[in-house]
């Protein structure tokens, strides 16, 4: 395992959202991950498995019902320094699924991407803010020509690269991306997948991945948690949950990945995974530890048989 500090430590964390007097929905209930500097953790899930609001809570748009988030060193929930705020502002950003919903379609791309670096004064002059848009613009593969146009004036690929420039120029250590290539078609996700792991490479930028779809968090993740109603069910390196998984959730995922080769893909039988007649209850279960990197959440008898 990584020897470093963790730039983002997830402890425990809960997310509840009270619906009626009598009704709670547990969006995440107890789930506990470590991000290291420079890697990308893939968080799996079906819809309404908890990712997104993961993913919130740690940027901050929701208050935590209970656990703990902390951002390189810096616990991110509760009162905080202006300076404090300040940092995890700037140095975690996060990119959406649907980029023409978070663009202001009466703003020019260029005022879009510098509204980061104006809230927070990180610009000399005004020559200064244009060099750094132009430069940004031209790293996610757009040009300063693009500069002056209103997000209506592109395709979805293009503004999603919009999205990954107004994050980006902002240099931060964590970026969020809750299901950022979900909308696209298929060879534009890989491109725009591609573009991300380049300026990984180039910045050193951490990711945190939120998808659905098991194959691009397969390409672009070093480590992945598998998330299913509020709970991690399993985590592990790319290649312990598609080589080794425990889990019949992950299973399950994995299953229903479709073959490119049509031989094999006619020969694929989808796993069901029916929680109810196995007689699984998440919050029963504890983590068992494989490796020092993968874990599955189970009760002794549940460890057992699906180990097997
Ligand atoms: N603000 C909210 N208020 C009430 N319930 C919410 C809220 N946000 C999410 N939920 C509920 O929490 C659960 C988890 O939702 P979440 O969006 O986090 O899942 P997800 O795995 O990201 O799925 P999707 O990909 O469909 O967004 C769902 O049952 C959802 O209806």
């Amino acid at each position: 395992m990584d020897n470093r500090a963790p730039l983002l430590q997830v402890k425990n964390l809960k997310q509840h959202f009270k619906i009626s007097r009598k009704y709670t929905t547990k969006a995440v209930d107890g789930i506990s991950f470590d991000i290291y500097p420079g890697e990308t953790y893939g968080l799996v899930g079906e819809s309404g498995s908890g990712k997104s609001t993961t993913g919130r809570s740690i940027i901050r748009l929701y208050t935590p019902t209970d656990g703990e988030v902390v951002f390189d060193g810096r616990k991110v929930s509760g009162k905080l320094s202006k300076e404090d705020e300040k940092y995890l502002r700037t140095n975690m950003q996060m990119i959406f699924q649907d980029p023409m919903a978070c663009l202001n379609p009466r703003k020019k791309v260029k005022e879009i991407i510098a509204q980061g670096l104006e809230i927070h004064h990180l610009y000399k002059d005004k020559a200064d803010l244009d060099e750094k848009v132009d430069r940004i613009l031209e790293r996610v593969g757009l040009s300063k020509e693009h500069a002056t146009r209103f997000p209506h004036q592109f395709s979805g690929g293009q503004r999603q690269r919009i999205g990954i420039a107004r994050a980006l120029i902002m240099n931060p250590k964590l970026v969020i991306a809750d299901e950022a290539i979900s909308a696209l078609d298929v060879s534009i996700q890989a491109q725009v997948v591609n573009l991300m792991k380049d300026l990984q490479d180039e910045l050193g930028t951490t990711y945190l991945f939120i998808a659905h779809d098991l194959s691009m968090v397969k390409y672009i993740s070093n480590r992945i948690g598998v998330m299913h109603l509020g709970h991690i069910v399993e985590t592990g390196t790319t290649d312990e949950i598609f080589h080794n998984p425990i889990h019949p959730y992950t299973k399950s995922l994995l299953s229903a990945i479709p073959h490119p080769n049509p031989v094999v893909e006619k020969k694929r039988v989808a796993m069901v995974y029916d929680m109810e007649k196995e007689g699984v209850d998440y919050t029963k279960g504890k983590l068992f530890q494989l490796t020092p990197t993968h874990s599955v959440l189970a009760t002794d008898d549940e460890f057992v048989r699906w180990s097997k």
